[in-house]
């Protein structure tokens, strides 16, 4: 068992200055990105500006979908395969209910959504979404920046960001009276590049180390959580190993969390710079539509050896 240091994940300011390439703020919170992602394929960024304002809204939000009547929530909302749109409580998650809302970072996006859950329009959803995902946007456009310069790449950044498409999630936890203590979302890996979690009140996310703890990331008005994801395991030739996590019930009280996953698209591979003698390759290329259709198929509790399995050399 190693000590209380070695299983907290970094935390990290994020400020204006450390969205200037090349500066002090910046230089500094690339080294944490890296050691985060490599020891715990997450950390934490603090962004004191982020408005309570739109912390409050985003989870006002939220509340208004969830409410809507089941027979509205469960409406057909894209057909790109891997959208989820609306899932409600299933038998391996009771508890859980979650929507996916596609190309939230532009109006248009927002716009396709609202119109078939509310016709009449709802102003402060609109506004809420869009702003919160193009901020949130920002942050994976940086972390992904970071992690290019991190590896010696820089000059692939704008072929990796093009690539992504965005997928915008809400998250519910129904109050269960008797549970606390169970699992609330079973342990997976998300299949995003990256996925930016920001979580209401109520705790319960979880995040699991190289040797075997859980730890708890708790939720702060103003703090996002990274996770790498499949896909930067794979592109990162397993310098960086995607993100375990799961949701315990923590409390008698029903949890809120919000989040912007990437999308990537078309075929991954392993950039040539990230292989040498020491590194040899570890995955044959991955076509993004395959893996989706073997991550629907094979369903969460496979989700730890599918990479290996599919794609491993
Ligand atoms: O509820 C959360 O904070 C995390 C949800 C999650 O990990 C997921 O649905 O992929
Ligand atoms: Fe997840």
């Amino acid at each position: 068992m190693g000590s209380e240091a070695e299983h907290r994940i970094p935390v990290i300011n994020f400020n204006e200055e450390s969205f200037k390439p090349g500066s002090d703020s910046w230089v500094l919170a690339c080294k944490y990105v890296r050691y985060g992602l490599e020891k715990f394929g997450c950390f934490e960024i603090v962004y004191d500006k982020f408005s309570s304002e739109l912390h409050n809204s985003i989870f006002g939000a939220a509340e208004d979908f969830f409410d809507l009547p089941k027979e509205t929530k469960m409406q057909k909302v894209s057909d790109r395969l891997g959208s989820i749109g609306y899932i409600a409580d299933s038998p391996t998650d009771p508890l859980y209910e979650t929507v996916g809302i596609d190309n939230t970072t532009t109006l248009q996006g927002v716009d396709h959504f609202l119109n078939i859950m509310w016709p009449a329009g709802n102003i402060t959803f609109r506004e809420s979404v869009h702003s919160f995902s193009k901020r949130v946007q920002g942050f994976h456009e940086l972390v992904t920046r970071m992690v290019c310069e991190n590896y010696g790449v820089e000059g692939l950044f704008n072929s990796v960001f093009e690539n992504f498409v965005y997928s915008f999630r809400f998250f519910k936890y129904n109050r269960t009276q008797t549970k606390v203590g169970e699992v609330g979302l079973v342990a997976h890996t998300d299949i995003s590049f990256i996925s930016i979690l920001h979580q209401h009140e109520v705790e319960g996310l979880q995040i699991k180390t190289k040797d075997d703890h859980w730890i708890d990331v708790k939720p702060k008005p103003s703090s996002f959580v990274v996770l790498a994801g499949d896909v930067l395991q794979v592109w990162s030739n397993n310098k960086v190993r995607s993100c375990e996590h799961r949701v315990i019930v923590k409390e008698d009280k029903v949890r809120y969390s919000v989040g912007l996953f990437t999308v990537a698209q078309g075929v991954i591979q392993v950039p040539d710079e990230l292989v040498d003698d020491e590194h040899p390759l570890k995955y044959k290329p991955l076509d993004m539509a395959e893996y989706t259709r073997f991550t629907i198929e094979a369903g969460a509790a496979k989700q730890a050896s599918r990479l290996k399995a599919f794609y491993g050399i």
